[in-house]
């Protein structure tokens, strides 16, 4: 059975509510062998609060790891404090759990895990405790020595891939270049084809209104995101565009295209999030491992209170098997 490990995520989230709740979940152990690596003391706590019944057993390597319903077992790292506030940002909770995605991404580069499933942290948490990433997408990027990523956000409707991530617009729209745009363009290809579609329809989405109105509004549909498209269908990838951004998830969404490659974080974010925060997955793609994530984040707003949601971790839990079993079957 495929491996998963569990990041804990941002212990003053709903990282380790989510975690619990999705570990109580008959539905989840027969489809995965997963286990938990962050602080244990906190998972623990999380357990008699949100799923009370669940069984934490700590293990010391991913090897002593048994699945068994009613119990979750949890890699201990990271140190926390007892009383640590819930619902704000805090370095001890962004160191914590950067230690605990670090810890899984060294199992994954050794073959430990096949995957691994991040529960969310907070990217100012992270930076408060002086790690030198946003976010996971970045760290897992660097960290494998991997230089052709990207953000991919799937659910049951839509799938799109970022050229810009985590940064301003005014970045954002200085880091879009045909060398960018190209590579993203070939990423989804491939990593589409590694899902098992022999030729994917790529949509570009434009990044000015109506893809600039043949240059009206905007010299950057033109200039850099066509010739891209034009080097990629020279490739022989199904790649189309640059359609208008406010009309090609619509068009996808009917069936059109099997992925757009959207050119800013919001632009490929809401139309997937809009259509629910239970059914999206983040998925790094061009990893030499599979990492998959909620859509959602930290929540601090409801941390603690017993009401977050765990389907879309259920979700990621799943996808992460379901593709680390057809990258293996590959
Ligand atoms: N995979 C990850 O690690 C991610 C981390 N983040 C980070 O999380 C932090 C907070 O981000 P926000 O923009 O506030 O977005 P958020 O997703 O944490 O919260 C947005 C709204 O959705 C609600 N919500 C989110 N997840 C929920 C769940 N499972 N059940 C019920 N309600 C839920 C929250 O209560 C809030 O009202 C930021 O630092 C952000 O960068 C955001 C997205 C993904
Ligand atoms: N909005 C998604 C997000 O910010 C997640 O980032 P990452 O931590 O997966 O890189």
């Amino acid at each position: 059975m495929t491996t998963v490990a569990v990041t804990l995520g941002d212990a003053a989230g709903i990282g380790p509510e989510i975690v619990v709740k999705a570990f109580a979940d008959p539905a989840i152990n027969p489809v995965c062998s997963a286990f938990v690596v962050g602080h244990a003391a906190t998972l623990e706590r999380a357990a008699q609060r949100f799923a009370p019944g669940l069984q934490v057993r700590r293990i010391t390597h991913a090897a002593q790891h048994r699945t068994a319903a009613g119990v979750v077992d949890v890699l201990d790292v990271g140190e926390l404090p007892d009383d640590l506030p819930m619902g704000q940002v805090s370095a001890l909770a962004g160191q914590a759990a950067f230690e605990a995605i670090d810890c899984a991404i060294g199992m994954a580069l050794r073959g430990e895990v096949a995957a691994i499933c991040t529960a969310p942290i907070h990217k100012e948490a992270l930076a408060a405790a002086g790690v030198p990433y946003p976010g996971h997408t970045e760290m897992l990027a660097e960290r494998t020595g991997s230089t052709d990523t990207a953000m991919m956000l799937v659910n049951p409707q839509l799938r799109t891939i970022l050229v810009t991530v985590h940064c301003a617009m005014r970045q954002a729209l200085e880091l879009l270049t045909v060398e960018r745009e190209l590579r993203i363009i070939l990423l989804a290809h491939r990593s589409l084809q590694a899902m098992g579609m022999a030729q994917p329809r790529i949509a570009v989405a434009g990044l000015n209104p109506h893809a600039g109105e043949g240059g009206l509004f905007g010299s950057e549909d033109l200039q850099i995101i066509a010739p891209a498209i034009a080097q990629a269908r020279a490739m022989g990838v199904d790649a189309s565009g640059p359609h208008p951004g406010d009309t090609v998830f619509m068009q996808a969404r009917r069936g059109r295209y099997d992925i757009v490659v959207a050119q800013y974080h919001d632009q490929g974010l809401i139309p997937i999030k809009l259509l629910g925060v239970e059914d999206g997955v983040n998925v790094t793609a061009g990893l030499p491992f599979v990492r998959t994530s909620p859509d959602h984040g930290t929540a601090f707003d409801i941390a603690g209170q017993g009401i977050a949601d765990a389907s879309s971790l259920k979700t990621a839990l799943r996808a992460a098997v379901q593709l680390s079993q057809g990258a293996a079957a590959r």
